[in-house]
């Protein structure tokens, strides 16, 4: 879930119990959840839709960061910046931001609500013709269409990478270093549990601690070279961190 409350009580009895929160996702519990919410932005953030401040300093955020990274990110000349959404949901990063800075953005979801919501969402960018392909699939079986493998210059996974356990996420991760240009570039922006990886039950995701995170950059072969904290959210939610890496050739 994107804006999630720190539920502390929770969280103990989930430690408590010993299991290894990655042991405990099921695809199909999730898919069942977030086919069960409404395809609308307060449905994919949990309830923090455009009725609080949380979209609009979300996206402030990611476009400072981003705006930060210009250098670190230029795309050869010639070369289109093709970006995929990943994990999302109707499509609310795509229109806020990353048609902004991309020539073209593929989208990634695998719940078919949210993807025939992208049609209302996302009229404006196709106009502009800068929609790309939508996969209706999820990250587990994804892999860049044969055309596409070295060519994109922007992977971003937004609120979505805890649906898939350390393993999978780790070879998820190492599919999109093949799909990536030269000098392409994964961002990672995500809830960061405080002490120690966290199940939750109502998605089947998991949320995972920063050093968790860096671990499984280093698995998948990245190298991190930046990192901010999301200013701007309500107390009660997790911190949320970005996470800016290339990957190791
Ligand atoms: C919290 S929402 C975030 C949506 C979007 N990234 C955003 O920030 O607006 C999580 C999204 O992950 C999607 N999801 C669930 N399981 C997934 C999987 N296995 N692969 C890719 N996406 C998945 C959900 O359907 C949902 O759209």
């Amino acid at each position: 879930m994107p804006a999630k409350t720190i539920d502390h009580d929770f969280d103990v009895v989930e430690q408590q119990n010993g299991m290894d929160p990655n042991s405990q996702i099921n695809y199909g519990d999730a898919i069942d959840y977030w086919s069960s919410v409404p395809a609308s932005v307060n449905g994919v953030l949990g309830g923090f839709g455009e009725q609080t401040s949380v979209p609009k300093a979300d996206i402030v955020g990611s476009s400072t960061f981003l705006r930060k990274l210009q250098t670190r990110m230029l795309c050869p000349e010639g070369e289109a910046k093709l970006t995929i959404d990943v994990g999302a949901g109707i499509g609310r990063i795509t229109r806020d931001l990353l048609w902004k800075v991309s020539d073209q953005v593929d989208l990634l979801e695998p719940v078919k609500p949210f993807v025939q919501q992208m049609e209302n969402e996302l009229v404006a960018v196709k106009a502009k013709g800068k929609l790309g392909d939508i996969y209706d699939i999820g990250m587990q079986e994804w892999q860049p269409a044969p055309e596409k493998v070295g060519k994109y210059w922007l992977v971003w996974c937004q609120w979505c990478v805890g649906q898939l356990p350390d393993d999978a996420l780790v070879e998820f991760w190492a599919r999109c270093k093949s799909a990536l240009m030269a000098n392409g570039t994964l961002i990672v922006k995500e809830n960061i549990a405080p002490v120690d990886d966290i199940f939750d039950e109502t998605d089947s995701s998991v949320t995972r601690t920063d050093a968790k995170f860096r671990e499984l950059f280093t698995r998948a072969g990245y190298k991190l070279i930046a990192s901010d904290i999301q200013k701007g959210l309500p107390r009660e939610l997790y911190p949320v961190r970005m996470y800016c890496l290339k990957p190791i050739h």
